[in-house]
């Protein structure tokens, strides 16, 4: 093994995940800081100081907690039924192939920016705001750069990259600003959204409110975080369900005899008991994390009366540890066959063997500093699955094999893997599918398009 960057080996055991990310030393490295836009400003993301994130995670967190996604769920459903439909529509006069990494991505992003802003960015539908991906892809590989060599950001790199940055992202920041300035001449309270609870965060030592480069670069994290890691978990689930006719069997099979109409799917009893959905999401995660990288974790300079000790070693103070995702759940004493899908692995284990694999299993993160929208992203891929095969089926390309291997590499022992690369959240292409619609499937779903969602109400217990 070759560590490339500047940064320490991270030995992989399980013990090691619970005493770093739930250790009440350890913060989040000073690396994190490189995606200030300005020094005075923090995000949710980057913020170091334990006191402002918990001012800031606890207003954040009320506007996607499991209350607010119940809230919020019809609009959730808008958009996932015109995924489904635009799927759909790829069926009209031949066999088109569909790419998933950009129809999972529109998604997300239109998801997300109703949730954030109580817009409809409408990228599914409409080419206008899909420049928007393409700006978010150079700041995600800004910020990875300069987190994995914060160096580059000092010896003035910067300088390098502004011509590619002046094109795609700052179109992308320019968006994300008109789109807070548009939201802002609404009114505080106008919506319950997420720039309703972002906007009451205070500096609990100064008081002070935010700015608008303050909300800006609050939206600069959601964004992504919010709208391009569960498409990434679709994505995924979508890959390794067309390569695995057995499991795609089966989930047809729970989702088609669980629920009587489209319309019935959504967040629930009926929907929390499809036990093999939610295995396969967690077995896509678990192949290809959304975040596949190492998360830094560092006891601060000023740390350091007692030492601090993670598996019988000392950390010095200022030494950055870690974990890394995608090498845990690769770990074949906790993942035996680890490149192979096999939801079944969730279900059918013994009480042992689960717990080995939920020891490993960290898509999420955990601790103080682990995802706050993890609720959200179960309720948006188990819905967007189970109504796409309620509605359809879906197949590979097998006319055309170069479009068939686009995204794919082939693993260990010849297990297919969607290929993913780590630019702190995963990037990727593909797979492209091939949609039919099930019978009797086309007027129900196309019905959806006449439904006015925000009048469909929380009818569950
Ligand atoms: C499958 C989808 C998702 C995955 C795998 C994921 C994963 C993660 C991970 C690994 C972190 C920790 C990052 C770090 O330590 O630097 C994180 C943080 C976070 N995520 Fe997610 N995320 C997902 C979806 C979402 C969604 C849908 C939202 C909300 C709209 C969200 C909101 C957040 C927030 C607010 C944090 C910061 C938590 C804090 O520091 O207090 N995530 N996520």
């Amino acid at each position: 093994m070759v560590n490339c960057s500047p940064r320490p080996l991270s030995p992989l055991t399980d013990s090691k995940i619970t005493e770093i990310y739930q250790s009440d030393r350890l913060l989040k490295s000073r690396a994190y800081l490189v995606t200030q836009p300005f020094p005075d400003v923090f995000n949710l993301f980057n913020v170091i100081d334990k006191r402002l994130h918990r001012v800031k995670r606890r207003l954040v967190g009320q506007g996607i907690n499991d209350q607010a996604m119940r809230e919020f769920e019809p609009l959730m459903l808008g958009h996932i039924d015109t995924f489904v439909r635009e799927l759909a529509k790829s069926c009209e006069g031949g066999n088109t192939t569909v790419d998933m990494t950009d129809r999972c991505r529109y998604l997300g992003l239109d998801i997300i920016g109703q949730l954030g802003f109580g817009t409809a960015l409408d990228l599914q539908t409409s080419s206008k705001n899909r420049f928007m991906l393409a700006g978010m892809d150079t700041s995600n590989f800004r910020s990875n750069l300069y987190m994995q060599f914060p160096m580059l950001k000092r010896v003035g790199m910067e300088l390098l990259l502004y011509p590619f940055i002046l094109t795609s992202q700052m179109a992308y920041y320019k968006k994300l600003r008109d789109l807070i300035v548009a939201r802002r001449a609404e009114g505080k309270h106008a919506r319950r959204d997420l720039y309703s609870f972002v906007v009451d965060i205070k500096d609990p030592e100064t008081g002070e409110g935010l700015r608008l480069r303050d909300i800006w670069s609050e939206a600069a994290f959601f964004v992504p975080a919010g709208g391009d890691t569960t498409s990434t978990a679709l994505t995924a689930a979508f890959f390794y369900l067309s390569r695995y006719p057995k499991c795609y069997k089966r989930l047809a099979n729970e989702i088609r005899n669980t629920f009587t109409s489209g319309a019935e799917i959504r967040h629930g009893t009926k929907l929390s008991g499809c036990t093999y959905l939610r295995a396969c999401i967690d077995e896509a995660m678990r192949i290809t994390p959304p975040i596949a990288t190492t998360l830094w974790r560092q006891l601060p300079e000023s740390d350091n009366e007692q030492p601090l000790v993670v598996e019988g070693q000392v950390i010095p103070p200022g030494t950055e540890v870690g974990v890394n995702i995608y090498t845990m759940h690769h770990n074949e004493k906790h993942f035996p066959d680890s490149y192979c899908f096999k939801p079944e692995r969730w279900l059918d284990e013994s009480p042992e063997r689960k717990k080995l694999m939920h020891d490993a299993f960290t898509p999420f993160s955990i601790g103080s500093r682990g995802c706050g929208g993890k609720a959200m992203a179960y309720q948006e891929a188990s819905i967007a699955i189970a109504k796409t095969f309620w509605y359809l089926d879906f197949e590979r390309p097998a006319h055309d094999m170069k479009a068939d291997r686009v995204g794919e590499i082939m693993q260990y022992g010849g297990k297919p893997e969607l290929e993913a690369l780590d630019q702190f959240a995963s990037v990727h292409r593909g797979p492209n599918l091939v949609f039919r619609l099930r019978d009797g499937a086309s007027d129900e779903l196309f019905e959806t398009e006449k439904l006015d969602y925000s009048t469909i109400l929380d009818t569950h217990s």
